[in-house]
C-alpha cells in the first residue's frame, strides 16, 4: 500500500497492491489493521456505489454536519473520474482550498478524506462507477452542499467545454460564502 500525503493535512491518497496473474489481478481495498497500523483508525459503517452512464456527471459538494459527519475512502470500481475534497474546518491553515486526484479502475488509486471537508466529483468517462466507505451512516437531516463551482474555492475540474450534469439539489447549492461551518480545525 503506497500512501502519500497532500496539501491538505489528514488528505491521503492510498494506492493498494495489486497481485497480477494470469487471472487477472487481486488487491486488498480496505484492511483495517493495517491501517490502523499506519495511523488511520476508522469504524467504518456504511459502503456506498453510484453509477453514473454519463461523462460530465457532477456530483457535490457534499458534507454531512456534526453529529453525523463522515469520514470517507473513495475509489473508482470502473471508468475515470475527478475526486475533490475541500478543506472546511473553520482556523486551518488550508481552509477553502481544494485537492483533487484522478481515481480510475486503471490506477487504482483511493483517496481517504477525513471530516471536516466537502466532497465531490465529476465523471471523466461514460459509465463510471464510485465505490466509498463512509464512517457514519446517511443523515439526510445533517446534509448539506456547497456549489461546485464557487467562486472563492476555484477548483478546476478539467470540464473543458462539457456541460456538467447535475441534480436539482446541486445545481440549487450555496454558495461558500454562505457556509457557517461546523467544523474547527483540531491542530
Ligand atoms: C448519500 C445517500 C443518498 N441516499 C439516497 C437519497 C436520494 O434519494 C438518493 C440520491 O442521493 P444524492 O442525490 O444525495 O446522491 P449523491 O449526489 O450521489 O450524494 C453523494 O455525493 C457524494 C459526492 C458524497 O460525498 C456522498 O456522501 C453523497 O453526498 O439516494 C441514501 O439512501 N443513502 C445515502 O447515503
Amino acid at each position: 500500500m503506497k500512501i502519500e500525503q497532500t496539501p491538505l493535512s489528514g488528505v491521503v491518497v492510498l494506492t493498494p497492491a495489486r497481485f497480477g496473474d494470469s487471472r487477472g489481478f487481486f488487491s486488498e481495498t480496505w484492511n483495517r489493521r493495517r491501517m490502523a497500523e499506519a495511523g488511520f483508525d476508522i469504524d467504518f459503517v456504511q459502503d456506498n456505489h453510484s453509477f453514473s452512464p454519463r461523462m460530465g456527471t457532477m456530483r457535490g459538494l457534499h458534507y454531512q454536519s456534526p453529529p453525523r459527519a463522515q469520514a470517507k475512502l473513495v475509489r473508482c470500481g470502473r471508468g475515470r473520474l475527478f475526486d475533490v475534497a475541500v478543506d472546511i474546518r473553520r482556523g486551518s491553515p488550508t481552509c477553502g482550498r481544494w485537492f483533487g486526484v484522478e481515481l480510475s479502475f486503471g490506477n487504482g488509486r483511493q483517496i481517504l478524506i477525513p471530516e471536516g471537508f466537502l466532497h465531490g466529483f465529476v465523471t471523466r468517462e461514460p459509465e463510471t462507477e464510485i465505490i466509498y466507505k463512509c464512517s457514519d451512516h446517511y443523515a439526510p437531516e445533517c446534509d448539506g452542499t456547497v456549489r461546485f463551482d464557487d467562486p472563492d474555492i476555484g477548483i478546476d475540474w478539467g470540464l473543458d467545454d462539457v456541460t456538467p450534469i447535475l441534480s436539482d439539489k446541486d445545481a440549487a447549492a450555496p454558495a461558500f460564502a454562505e457556509l457557517n461551518s461546523p467544523f474547527e480545525w483540531k491542530g
